[in-house]
């Protein structure tokens, strides 16, 4: 069973006081099968994130359907959490304190809001630093904290967007294993949002590439290898070259591959 169904979206911004309205998406058609893991590549503008927020139900769409578990979105809801480049943690709360934060008005009694967040600080490997404000820790440990928060609530879907877009190439590199890991322990279903053609590649079952703004699925590519992956075996099979080539080739606008 497909976990999203995405059929026919459109999304149009409304005009501000002096422009026109601003079509973000043009139609996107995209399927993701329950605990599948798919990215969305795309020229900037193209409505990656206005998609992923859809999903959320944090953004209307203007025409079109999307179902989450088989139930039309129609706003936010528990099965869905959000990954954000930019962490948003809670500076004035702990670690503890940051992943805890959506089980409030979920589960009444504090300490079992703080056994449950404990136990996904730990899954992010970060119970040493469970007392500690997100400013004492490093990017890398703030989007741990960031995945922990999301996985709080027990959700059918993370949606990231551009997750690790903040981080350093080497701890980007350590937390692309780290999510692979906690993907494959929890069997979660992943809409990932990505700049970087490897980091899409090296993830992801599937890549769904849009066109420019507004967008829709230009092509979606399946990914070959095999889990757990091994970075540089991944990386150095000819099929990864390949498959960089043609998405390559897909964002550079080869009109073949946009046209209707
Ligand atoms: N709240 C908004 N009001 C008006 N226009 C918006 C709003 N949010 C996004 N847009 C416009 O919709 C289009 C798609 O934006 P979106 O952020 O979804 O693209 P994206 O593919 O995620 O971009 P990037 O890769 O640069 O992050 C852009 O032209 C953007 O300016």
């Amino acid at each position: 069973m497909s976990a999203i169904e995405i059929e026919a979206v459109t999304k149009s911004y409304p005009a501000g006081r002096r422009g026109s309205p601003t079509p973000a998406l043009a139609g996107v058609d995209l399927r993701v099968e329950a605990g599948g893991f798919v990215s969305l590549l795309g020229p900037s503008g193209c409505g990656k994130t206005t998609l992923l927020k859809a999903i959320d139900g944090l953004v209307p769409v203007s025409g079109g359907r999307i179902g989450v578990g088989g139930v039309a979105v129609s706003g936010p809801g528990r099965d869905r959490a959000f990954v954000f480049q930019d962490f948003r943690l809670l500076p004035w709360r702990t670690v503890l304190g940051n992943v805890a934060f959506p089980l409030e008005g979920v589960v009444r009694s504090r300490a079992e809001r703080e056994r449950i967040a404990a136990e996904y600080v730990e899954m992010v490997g970060l119970s040493e630093f469970a007392g500690h404000r997100p400013h004492e820790l490093s990017g890398g440990m703030q989007q741990r904290v960031g995945i922990a928060r999301a996985l709080a609530v027990d959700p059918q879907v993370l949606l990231m967007d551009e997750p690790f877009g903040a981080l350093d190439a080497q701890t980007r590199e350590l937390m692309q294993v780290e999510l692979l890991r906690i993907w494959r322990l929890t069997g979660k279903t992943i809409v990932f949002v990505t700049h970087s053609v490897d980091e899409a590649l090296f993830l992801s079952q599937r890549v769904a590439v849009f066109t420019p703004r507004p967008g829709r699925v230009a092509a979606e590519l399946e990914v070959p290898f095999a889990y757990p992956r091994d970075e540089h075996a991944v990386r150095g099979d000819p099929r990864f070259t390949d498959l960089r080539q043609e998405i390559w080739r897909l964002l550079k606008g080869d009109t073949h591959a946009f046209s209707e």
